[in-house]
C-alpha cells in the first residue's frame, strides 16, 4: 500500500486527534488543519505538521498541498451540535456544506484523488425502522444532519465528474478515548449521553437528566449504537486504504455495531465503573429525539472487512472515564 500523505481536517477535535494518531502509528505521512474553533492544539502532537486556518482557505489549502505533497484528505472539520443547528441553521449550511465545497473544489484543483468524510447517521432521521442500512431513505430531522447530506450529495457529484472517489462514513453514537489515554473528547459543554454521564461520574456534574422513559424501547429509555472512537478510526484507515486500491469506487457506509443499549444500560456501566451511583433525574424527552436507532452495518464489515476491536459498552465507558478522570488530574 502506497502510504499517501493525509491531510486531516479537524485534526485537533475529538475524533479528528483520535486519527491523527491512528494514522501515524500506522506509518502514514499526517497533517493537520483545524482553526480551533472547537479543538485544542495539544491534541495533536509536536511531531505532526499542523496548519491553523480554515478548510474553505484555498491559498492556505494551496500551500499545504503543495508542501505536504497531501495524497488523500480526512473531512472531519465541522460544527456537529444538533440543537445549535436549529437555532442558527445558516451557520450550519456555511461551516458544515458551504466549507466542504469549498474545500472539495480545492482538492478537485489540486488533483487530489482521495476523500473520506465524516457523515452521521443524523441523515437518516425519524426512519421508520430501527436498524438502518445505508439504502434507508434519508430524511434528516435537523439542519446538522441536512448541511452533512447535502456535502454526501457534492462528493457524490464530484466523484461523478472529476478524477476524485470518496468513503462516506456515517457514525452511529461515538463514545470512549484512546485506549492508551493519549486523547479523549473535550469538548465544552457536550451534550452526548456517555460523555455527560462520565462528567457526572467524575465530579463536574451533580447528576445526569434521562431524557424520557416512555419511549417504545424494552425499559422505556432511548436506545443508540454506541461505537468506540477507536474502532471508528480503525474503519477510516481501512476505507482510505480501499479508495487508493479502487480509484473508481466510492463507498458510502454506516459506522456501528448493529447492536444498541438503553440510556438505563449507559448508566449502569458508568455506576459499575466507579462502583458508585450517579444521580439520574427523570427529565421530559427532548425535542426531536427518537426512541432508537442501530446500524445495519453488514456494507463495512464486507466491503472493507472491518472487524472491531472494542464492542462492549463497559469498555467504551471505561475508557471515557478514564480520560476524563486523567484530564482533570
Ligand atoms: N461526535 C459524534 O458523535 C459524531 C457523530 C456523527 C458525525 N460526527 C462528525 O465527526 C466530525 C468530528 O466531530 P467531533 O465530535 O470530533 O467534533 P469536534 O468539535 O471535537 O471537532 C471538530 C474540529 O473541527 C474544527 N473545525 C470546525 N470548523 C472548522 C473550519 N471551518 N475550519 C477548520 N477547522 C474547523 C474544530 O476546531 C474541531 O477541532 C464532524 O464532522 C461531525 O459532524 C460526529
Ligand atoms: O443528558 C442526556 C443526553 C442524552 N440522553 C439520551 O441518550 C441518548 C443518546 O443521546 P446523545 O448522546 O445526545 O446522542 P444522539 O441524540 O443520538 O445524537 C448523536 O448521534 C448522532 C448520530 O447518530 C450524531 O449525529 C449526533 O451528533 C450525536 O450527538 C438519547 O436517547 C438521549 O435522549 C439522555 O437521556 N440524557
Amino acid at each position: 500500500m502506497n502510504k499517501v500523505p493525509v491531510l486531516v481536517t479537524g485534526g485537533a477535535g475529538y475524533i479528528g486527534s483520535h486519527a491523527v494518531l491512528a494514522l501515524r502509528d500506522a506509518g502514514w505521512p499526517v497533517a493537520v488543519i483545524d482553526d480551533l474553533s472547537t479543538g485544542f492544539r495539544t491534541a495533536v502532537p509536536d511531531d505532526v505538521p499542523f496548519y491553523e486556518g480554515d478548510v474553505a482557505d484555498a491559498e492556505l489549502l494551496a500551500r499545504i498541498f503543495e508542501e505536504q505533497g497531501t495524497g488523500a484528505i480526512m473531512h472531519f472539520a465541522g460544527s456537529v451540535i444538533v440543537p445549535e443547528s436549529i437555532e442558527k441553521p445558516l451557520r450550519y449550511y456555511e461551516n458544515n456544506s458551504a466549507k466542504s465545497r469549498a474545500l472539495l473544489e480545492a482538492a478537485v484543483e489540486a488533483g487530489i484523488p482521495h476523500f473520506v468524510f465524516s457523515s452521521t447517521a443524523a441523515v437518516y432521521g425519524n426512519s421508520d425502522a430501527v436498524k438502518v442500512d445505508e439504502d434507508a431513505p434519508t430524511r434528516p430531522a435537523n439542519p446538522y444532519g441536512n448541511s452533512k447530506l447535502m456535502t454526501e450529495l457534492m462528493l457524490a457529484d464530484a466523484a461523478r465528474a472529476y478524477p476524485i472517489n470518496f468513503c462516506a462514513l456515517r457514525y452511529f453514537n461515538v463514545a470512549g478515548a484512546d485506549p492508551q489515554g493519549r486523547v479523549g473528547q473535550r469538548t465544552e459543554g457536550a451534550t452526548q449521553l456517555i460523555k455527560v454521564a462520565v462528567e457526572a461520574a467524575s465530579g463536574q456534574r451533580d447528576h445526569v437528566e434521562i431524557f424520557g422513559t416512555d419511549f417504545d424501547t424494552p425499559d422505556g429509555t432511548g436506545v443508540r449504537d454506541y461505537i468506540h472512537v477507536s474502532d471508528l478510526v480503525d474503519a477510516h484507515l481501512l476505507a482510505l486504504e480501499a479508495l487508493i486500491g479502487q480509484p473508481d469506487r466510492s463507498m458510502i457506509l454506516n459506522c456501528g455495531y448493529g447492536h444498541g443499549a438503553s440510556v438505563l444500560e449507559v448508566l449502569d456501566a458508568v455506576d459499575r465503573a466507579t462502583n458508585g451511583k450517579i444521580e439520574r433525574r427523570i427529565a421530559a424527552r427532548r425535542d426531536g429525539d427518537i426512541a432508537a436507532r442501530i446500524a445495519d452495518n453488514r456494507r463495512i464489515v464486507e466491503t472493507l472487512g472491518w472487524q472491531p476491536k472494542h464492542d462492549d459498552l463497559q469498555e467504551i465507558v471505561n475508557h471515557a472515564l478514564a480520560w476524563e478522570r486523567k484530564r482533570r488530574g
